[in-house]
C-alpha cells in the first residue's frame, strides 16, 4: 500500500459508477417491456441474462427444505443468533405516534404508519448475502411492514443460494420471486401477473439494478443507491499492525472498487501495516480482488499529530471508521461523519457486518456527510395530525388569512374566513 504523508486535508478517491446512455437506454426499454408484457418479459430475461428457463417465478416449499439440505444446523443457530441481536438493536429505533394537547383545545401529533409493501434486491452472483437479508428485513419488521418480497436472479440450476433462501426463511418471508437486474426492479415497482407492487425498493446490485432504482424512482421510493464498501482505520501507535491490515483487508475483498485507508500519526505504524498487509494478501481466496481494490482506492495516510488524523477522517467522511487508539472512547466526540464507529481493537468491522445487531447498510460515497445507515425509520411513514378548536381557530384565523393574501392566495384566506361569517 502507498504511504502518503498529509496534512489535514485529503480526499477518499472513489469510484462512482454512473453507467453509460447505452445502458440507460437499455433499462429503459427492459422496464417498458416489463409494463408491458409482465411474467412474460421477466422469464424471456431471466433467460437471456441468467441463462435459465423457469416455469415459474416463485421459490417454492421444496427449494426452500433443499436449502436446509446444504447449510448445517449450527450455521442455522448462528444466523437465528445474529438475528436476534439485529431485531434487538432496531427494536430500540422505533418510533411511536404520539398527540400532544394545548390549552386552548388544539390538539396536533404524528401518526407513524409503517409502509405496506416493500421489496429487497438480493444481488446474484458472489455477492448475495444471507446477512443482507437480516439487515433490510429485520428493520422493516420492527417497522411493522406487513408484506415484505425478496427478488433476486436465479443462477443456473434455477434457484437461489442457500445461505439466502434459509436466512429468508428464517425470518418468515414467505414471497420470494426468482428474478434479477432491471427486470425484477421494474416488476417490483409496476407489478406483473405474478408480482404484485410495492411502495419501496431496498437493497444494492450492479450498474442495472441501480439504474433501474433510479428511472422507477417516483413510481416507488427506494433507498439509497449503494457505493463500493469503504473502510477508514484511525489507529496510533499502541494498535497492532496485524489487526490493522486484516481488518483493511476485510473491506477490500468486497469489490475492486472497494476503498480501505489507514489514518496514523505514527510511520511505523504505517510501515509495519504496509509490510503486513502484503504479507496477509498472499493467502487470501479473494486476494486478486483485494490486490486491485487497494492498489486502485487504498491509502496510509501519515499524518503529524492525532488531532490532524481526526480532520482527515472527518473530510473522509467513511461508511466505516474504526478508531484504535490509547483511549478510543475520548474522541467520538470529534468524529462528525462516518457511517458506523467501531471503537477499539475487538471491535473489528465484521463483528458489525454480521453479528453485533447494527446495520450494515450504511452510507458511502461521503454521503455519510449528511446521511445515516439503514433503519427502522425508512419503513415507515409519518403523517401530521391537526385538530383545531373552535376557540383556536377564532384566535388565530384572521393571522392565517393574512398569510395567504401575504402569497397572493385569496380561496385559503375566504377558507378561513368562511367558519366566522355574520
Ligand atoms: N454496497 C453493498 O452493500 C453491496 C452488497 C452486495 C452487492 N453489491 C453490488 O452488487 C453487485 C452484484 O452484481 P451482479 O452482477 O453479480 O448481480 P446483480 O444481481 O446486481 O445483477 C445481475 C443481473 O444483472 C442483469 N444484467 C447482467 N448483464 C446485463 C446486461 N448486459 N444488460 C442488462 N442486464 C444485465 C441481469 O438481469 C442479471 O440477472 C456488485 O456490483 C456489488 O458491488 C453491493
Ligand atoms: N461490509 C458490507 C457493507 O459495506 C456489508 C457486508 C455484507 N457481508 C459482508 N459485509
Ligand atoms: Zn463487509
Amino acid at each position: 500500500m502507498k504511504i502518503e504523508r498529509i496534512a489535514n486535508t485529503v480526499s477518499l478517491k472513489r469510484s462512482l459508477e454512473t453507467g453509460t446512455e447505452e445502458q440507460r437506454q437499455q433499462v429503459l426499454a427492459i422496464i417498458d417491456d416489463v409494463k408491458r408484457n409482465g411474467d412474460q418479459a421477466l422469464k424471456e430475461y431471466t433467460k437471456k441474462f441468467d441463462g435459465v428457463s423457469l416455469q415459474s417465478l416463485c421459490v417454492s416449499e421444496q427449494e426452500i427444505e433443499q436449502a436446509y439440505t446444504r447449510v448445517n444446523e449450527e450455521m442455522v443457530e448462528i444466523i437465528r443468533e445474529a438475528a436476534e441481536n439485529i431485531r434487538d438493536y432496531h427494536e430500540r429505533q422505533k418510533r411511536e405516534s404520539w398527540m400532544m394537547m394545548k390549552e386552548d383545545g388544539t390538539i396536533l401529533g404524528q401518526k407513524v404508519t409503517p409502509l405496506d409493501a416493500v421489496g429487497l434486491y438480493v444481488p446474484g452472483g458472489t455477492a448475495a448475502y444471507p446477512s443482507s437479508v437480516l439487515m433490510n428485513v429485520i428493520p422493516a419488521q420492527v417497522a411493522g411492514v406487513k408484506r415484505i418480497v425478496i427478488v433476486s436472479p436465479p443462477n443456473k440450476q434455477g434457484t437461489l443460494p442457500a445461505g439466502v433462501l434459509v436466512a429468508a426463511n428464517e425470518l418468515g418471508v414467505k414471497e420470494i420471486y426468482k428474478v434479477g437486474g432491471a427486470q425484477a426492479i421494474a416488476a417490483l415497482a409496476y407489478g406483473t401477473e405474478t408480482i404484485q407492487p410495492v411502495d419501496k425498493i431496498f437493497g444494492p446490485g450492479n450498474i442495472y439494478v441501480a439504474l433501474a432504482k433510479r428511472e422507477v424512482f417516483g413510481q416507488v421510493a427506494i433507498d439509497m443507491i449503494a457505493g463500493p464498501s469503504e473502510i477508514v482505520v484511525l489507529a496510533d501507535e499502541t494498535a497492532k499492525a496485524n489487526e490493522i491490515a486484516a481488518d483493511l483487508l476485510s473491506q477490500a475483498e468486497h469489490d475492486e472498487r472497494a476503498s480501505s485507508i489507514l489514518v496514523t500519526p505514527s510511520m511505523k505504524l504505517a510501515l509495519e501495516v504496509a509490510s503486513e498487509v502484503k504479507k496477509q494478501l498472499e493467502t487470501l481466496p479473494r486476494k486478486e480482488i483485494a490486490a486491485a481494490s487497494l492498489e486502485n482506492y487504498g491509502a496510509i495516510y501519515v499524518t503529524d499529530t492525532l488531532e490532524e488524523a481526526v480532520a482527515a477522517v472527518n473530510e473522509l467522511a467513511p461508511e466505516h471508521l474504526e478508531i484504535i487508539t490509547k483511549d478510543p472512547m475520548s474522541l467520538i466526540g470529534q468524529i462528525r461523519n462516518a457511517g458506523a464507529i467501531f471503537l477499539g481493537r475487538f471491535s473489528s468491522e465484521p463483528v458489525g457486518d454480521y453479528f453485533a445487531g447494527t446495520n450494515h447498510v450504511l452510507p458511502t460515497n461521503g454521503t455519510a456527510r449528511f446521511s445515516s445507515g439503514l433503519s427502522v425509520d425508512e419503513f415507515v411513514k409519518k403523517s401530521s395530525i391537526i385538530l383545531y378548536s373552535e376557540q383556536a381557530l377564532q384566535e388565530n384565523y384572521t393571522k392565517i388569512a393574512a398569510l395567504a393574501r401575504l402569497e397572493g392566495l385569496e380561496a385559503h384566506a375566504r377558507a378561513v374566513e368562511e367558519r366566522f361569517k355574520k
